[in-house]
């Protein structure tokens, strides 16, 4: 069934219309029909209103001809109507609360689950979060049934509208025909007018998110220290005023516009109701409408033309809603997704490199270009170069994270880009330069390198200690349930190299048949630094070991030294080869030993 509501919204050769409200009807059957067939059935109560009106004032017109009981019925039959109507309304509002709730949390889950499928690519286009952002738009409390309602009450409205015009064009078709042709201008109007309007919401999208960034700069407390340093808060909030008065002019003008062409085609319908008005009135003198007739198509004029404006202002929001829930659409198609695989058979082996190139998306220059290696399983490897040199898309091409975009990664003879997501996902174990500090408890910290053993005292302990963490807690108060951020009430904060040694712990949890550490130990002080590198390598045993690192001295640990430049694995080998190579290792390696020696030291690390 899951997979039924995913294929139809995301089935594109379907109207976007067309789309949602089979949708809505697939994911809460019953609430769907019964909700479409109150408003339905509620937009029939005006046109009966009208032709009981009639009656009502026919019998009190004649009432000196008619029974008194006849009039009582009429006015009877006229209330049962209103009290109905509002009975039904009743209903339809207990209706309308539970479809809302049931479509939003299907949206939600879709929403949700297309971003966990999407390649981790993706997330590098530079289009991907305005994408991410007008999808949510969607996805907020009300917008989906606001989406539904406008499009029920439409439909209410056209069937109001066309039974009281049944009704009225028995007695008079040319007023009709007047008023029609208005609204139809209008109805035009108010398509051209949602269009601009969103196409004016993505064209300002960017310049929103840029100075919704400005803002958090300007108010987070890791950034707000450096603004205050730099005395740049001052240049920060006028850019984000220029920014933010070019949206609002460019926003007014479209306004402008609008409001001028409303205002136009108001006066254009008031003239055709004047003009209706006038019909019968003419009719009434010259005896063709009775008198009671000429009250029920006033009455019912004015029932016509409520209608008809409310379709009309409808019209308008309903196109916004369907643009805006294209978008939604369109972000649910966003490819590339992770392909679907079910091998979760692999086994500890060597990593195979064959001739690996890689292009990040929309990028002109490839971040890696024609790389080959062969890693025999438990090595331990050091990987280093200047900035920019490639190393940390060659660990995330190896971790799986990103497909090559020519050439292939193997682990154990198989095909990592073959493995079942979650499968590939528990071999390897990283710590990022990046890496995330959640604001939970420093045992939540450390578990969510592996949800599994969350609850496990003893596993959080291991890891802990393997990775540092240990020492971090037993200078807290509350030990492992601190709740390690100053953003809620009780938590505290770390230092940037107990945050480390949190990250690498966190890496412990699992254990996989490849760890890599993407410089995360820089905030560590050197001698720190080598204890946590050289116990990562001890405790890494088995395993195939990663490391990136520019600081040489930690590379020359490793049994082995890949040498990244410009993208090209330039030199490999033990730090004896690479220095007796004389090539680009032993150019940065003079250059290192030369910072830390001292005047009277000749040469060395
Ligand atoms: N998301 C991205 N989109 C486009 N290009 C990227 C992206 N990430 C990195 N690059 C480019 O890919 C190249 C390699 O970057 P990478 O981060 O792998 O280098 P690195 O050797 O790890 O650098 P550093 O030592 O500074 O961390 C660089 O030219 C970089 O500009």
């Amino acid at each position: 069934m899951v997979q039924v509501k995913q294929r139809i919204l995301q089935h594109s050769r379907w109207p976007i219309h067309l789309r949602f409200i089979i949708w809505t009807l697939v994911t809460g059957k019953t609430r769907s029909i019964v909700y479409a067939a109150l408003m339905v059935i509620s937009g029939l109560f005006p046109a009966a209103g009208v032709w009981v009106a009639m009656h009502v004032f026919t019998a009190a017109l004649h009432i000196h001809a008619v029974h008194i009981r006849v009039l009582l019925r009429w006015i009877a039959a006229w209330a049962g109507i209103a009290l109905v109507s509002s009975l039904i309304w009743s209903v339809y509002q207990v209706v309308e609360e539970a479809l809302k709730l049931t479509l939003e949390a299907e949206m939600e889950r879709s929403l949700q689950q297309k971003t966990a499928r999407l390649a981790l690519e993706t997330f590098e286009r530079g289009d991907f979060h305005d994408m991410l952002e007008r999808a949510r738009e969607m996805t907020k409390p009300g917008e989906l049934m606001n989406l539904l309602a406008e499009s029920w009450f439409i439909g209410q409205s056209v069937v109001t509208t066309i039974a009281i015009a049944g009704v009225i064009a028995t007695w008079n078709a040319w007023m009709l025909t007047a008023v029609i042709v208005v609204a139809a201008l209008d109805v035009l109007a108010q398509l051209g007018q949602a269009r601009e309007a969103h196409a004016l919401k993505h064209a300002l999208a960017p310049n929103q998110r840029l100075r919704r960034y400005i803002q958090d700069v300007l108010t987070t407390p890791a950034s707000a220290k450096e603004v205050r340093t730099f005395a740049a808060g001052e240049r920060l909030l006028t850019r984000w005023a220029s920014l933010h008065c070019e949206d609002m002019a460019r926003e007014w003008r479209v306004q402008r516009r609008h409001e001028l062409v409303r205002s136009a085609l108001a006066i254009g319908g008031v003239l055709g109701v004047v003009l209706g008005i006038a019909i019968v009135c003419f009719q009434t003198i010259s005896g063709a409408l009775s008198a009671a007739e000429f009250a029920a198509i006033l009455y019912g004029l004015q029932q016509f033309h409520t209608g008809v404006n409310e379709a009309i202002g409808r019209v308008g929001y309903l196109r916004q809603y369907l643009l805006r829930i294209g978008d939604l659409f369109t972000y649910l198609t966003l490819e590339p997704e992770i392909r679907d695989k079910t091998d979760t058979d692999i086994q500890p082996g060597p990593l195979e490199v064959r001739s690996v190139s890689f292009c990040y998306p929309r990028a002109k220059e490839k971040a890696l270009s024609d790389i080959s290696l062969t890693v025999p399983f438990g090595q331990r490897v050091a990987v280093v170069g200047e900035n920019g040199a490639g190393k940390s898309t060659l660990v995330r091409l190896l971790l799986g994270l990103y497909e090559p975009t020519t050439g292939a990664i193997q682990l154990g003879g198989k095909d990592i880009q073959t493995l079942r997501a979650d499968r590939r996902a528990s071999i390897s174990s990283v710590v990022f330069q990046d890496f995330i500090k959640y604001a939970f408890t420093l045992r939540e910290n450390i578990g969510l390198g592996n949800y599994d053993k969350m609850d496990d005292e003893q596993a959080i302990v291991a890891a802990a200690k393997a990775g540092g963490a240990d020492e971090v807690a037993s200078a807290l108060s509350a030990g492992y349930e601190t709740l390690l951020t100053t953003r809620f009430a009780d938590g505290t904060d770390l230092s940037g190299g107990q945050w480390q040694k949190v990250a690498i712990s966190r890496a412990f949890m699992r254990n996989p048949m490849i760890v890599a550490l993407d410089e995360p130990t820089s905030a560590l002080d050197p001698q720190m630094e080598t204890e946590v590198l050289e116990r990562f390598l001890s405790i890494s045993g088995e395993r195939t070991a990663i490391i990136v690192s520019h600081r040489l001295g930690i590379a020359r640990l490793c049994d082995r030294i890949l040498v990244m430049s410009n993208g090209r694995l330039v030199e490999e080998g033990t730090h004896e080869d690479l220095l007796q190579l004389g090539g680009e290792y032993a150019r940065m390696w003079n250059l290192q030993a030369q910072r830390y020696r001292t005047p009277s030291q000749p040469s060395g690390d």
